[in-house]
């Protein structure tokens, strides 16, 4: 098992290392061929399920991070997402060309949140989605971000943002069964599984629920992951348990970091090309039939 650097055993980012790890691939050689790491998604076609995380202030790494990271995506033909940000950044970003899916936080202010979805269509994303994770600190109040106040929302106020809009609306942060039923529910087009890299100790890790969510959402609409995603091998695993595509974080702001777009670009072939080997050797032709019996527990998960 690999210890996340510096990372403690209630920490949820090395319990989910620990379960990526804990899974082993069985190999199906015969009848195996070259496969496709082709993704479709709302209609359009994209050359891998390795996608951007939604991630923010990536300036802080790398000057026009955020842009830089969006053209890494373009480049690598890859679903690109962004987090929180101001309008100006988000056209800064679309403006590359890339597909991006914009989540916007759980503002406390409904009315702010009905106007970026606006300003979202009107810079042609592909959908827009919200974090519903991050709406309390872990002090049991409501989070305040950058000076933003947050809250947590209801059913019913998902429903009417997803109302409000024609674009896929996607919930970010659905870690239960629960939450699963209420995102079909509210009409959402995709979920993301996902702890948000850790925001709560002990959170299970996304892999080991997702199985049981995957059964929930049952093929209706995409489902997502993300946390801890390092590798193909990595990526493999969350497809074979049933998600869709997967979203890359902090693996990415390192290459970002270091060679800008060229860094994320070959970042996203690297891992896209460690999925293919995978698949190839699992007998999996493309990302839709990926049989779930090639993975193994090992003890003790
Ligand atoms: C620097 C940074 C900024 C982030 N900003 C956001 C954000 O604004 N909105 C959001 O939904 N998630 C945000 N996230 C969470 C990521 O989308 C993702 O859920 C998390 O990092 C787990 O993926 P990873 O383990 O591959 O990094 C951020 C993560 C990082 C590292």
């Amino acid at each position: 098992m690999k210890d996340v650097e510096g990372k403690k055993p209630w920490d949820s980012d090395q319990i989910t290392r620990d379960y990526f790890d804990s899974l082993l691939v069985e190999m199906r050689h015969i009848d195996s061929e070259i496969p496709s790491t082709k993704f479709e998604l709302y209609g359009e076609t994209f050359d891998t399920p390795i996608m951007m995380a939604a991630l923010s202030h990536l300036g802080n790494i790398r000057e026009n991070g955020m842009v830089e990271m969006a053209k890494g995506a373009l480049e690598a033909n890859a679903v690109n997402w962004v987090g929180m940000c101001d309008e100006a950044e988000l056209e800064a970003i679309t403006a590359t060309g890339a597909r991006t899916i914009s989540i916007i936080k759980p503002y406390a202010d409904n009315d702010y949140i009905f106007r970026r979805i606006e300003h979202a269509e009107r810079c042609g994303v592909m959908a827009v989605g919200m974090d519903i994770d991050h709406s309390f600190g872990s002090n049991g109040k409501y989070d305040v971000v950058l000076g933003e106040k947050m809250k947590s929302k209801t059913l019913s106020e998902l429903k009417e943002f997803i109302k409000s809009t024609k674009l896929p609306f996607i919930i970010k942060g659905v870690l239960s069964e629960q939450d699963a039923y209420k995102a079909l529910e509210a009409g959402a087009k995709g979920i993301v599984v996902s702890h948000h890299h850790g925001i709560m100790n002990y959170a299970v890790p996304p892999l080991y629920v997702l199985p049981k969510i995957a059964k929930v959402i049952n093929r209706q609409i995409p489902i997502f992951v993300d946390c801890g995603i390092i590798s193909g091998m990595d990526a493999f695993k969350a497809l074979a348990l049933g998600a869709d595509a997967v979203s890359v974080g902090r693996a990415i702001m390192e290459p970002l970091k270091k060679n800008g777009w060229e860094g994320v670009k070959n970042q996203i072939i690297k891992m896209t090309e460690e999925l293919a080997g995978v698949m190839a050797r699992t007998c999996s032709r493309d990302i839709k039939n990926i049989d779930p019996s090639v993975i193994w527990h090992r003890n003790g998960w």
